[in-house]
């Protein structure tokens, strides 16, 4: 089984994918590690200081693994046969990803992604979203495990747009 943990950067992928893993007995597979390590990529993005994946590549990398958790915010585009979509109020994610020292305008793109619902509308087949604000980690897990368990799917629970359109005025 392939489970993707994606989200917006700074939702908390790693950190659930961490828990996650030690409670199915999975291995856990760092994307933006593995690109860097490997280098599965194309090209380095100075101005949004990140990697541009090469998927060919790492869906090369990835094709004979199995019963693993994909955690990155591009997981839910390697074939998973579940995806799980963190969500957590763009505030947050913007208290989180400036707390790291990112960009201005990394942070502005990431948090206006998660407001968007990129990651959510990207993301086909078995797809379970979660909203993850001010919730901890032992009890998101729970609820994946038996969302996976029951073969559960679901959509559409946040709406941040109403919340925080003054985000997107450029
Ligand atoms: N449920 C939670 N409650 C409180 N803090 C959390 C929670 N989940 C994650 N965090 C914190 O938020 C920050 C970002 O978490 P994490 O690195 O797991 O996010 P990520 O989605 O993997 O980010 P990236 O995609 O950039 O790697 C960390 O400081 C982490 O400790």
């Amino acid at each position: 089984m392939r489970i993707a943990i994606t989200g917006t950067p700074g939702v908390g992928k790693t950190t659930v994918s961490k828990v996650l893993a030690k409670r199915l007995n999975m291995e856990v597979i760092d994307i933006t590690d593995v690109v860097k390590r490997y280098r599965l990529y194309i090209d380095y993005d100075e101005d949004m200081e990140s990697y541009v994946i090469d998927f060919e590549k790492l869906n090369n990398f990835l094709k004979d693994k199995d019963n693993i958790i994909l955690d990155g915010h591009v997981s839910h585009l390697l074939n998973p046969d579940y995806t799980i979509v963190l969500r957590c109020d763009p505030k947050i994610i913007e208290e989180r990803l400036r707390k790291r020292g990112y960009k201005d305008k990394k942070v502005l793109e990431n948090v206006q992604a998660e407001i968007l619902d990129v990651c959510l509308c990207e993301s086909k087949g078995k797809v379970y979203e979660i909203d993850t604000t001010n919730r901890d980690v032992e009890d998101i897990v729970n609820e994946i495990i038996e969302a996976i368990k029951e073969g559960k799917e679901r959509k559409g629970i946040v709406d941040w747009l109403s919340k925080y359109y003054e985000y997107l005025e450029i």
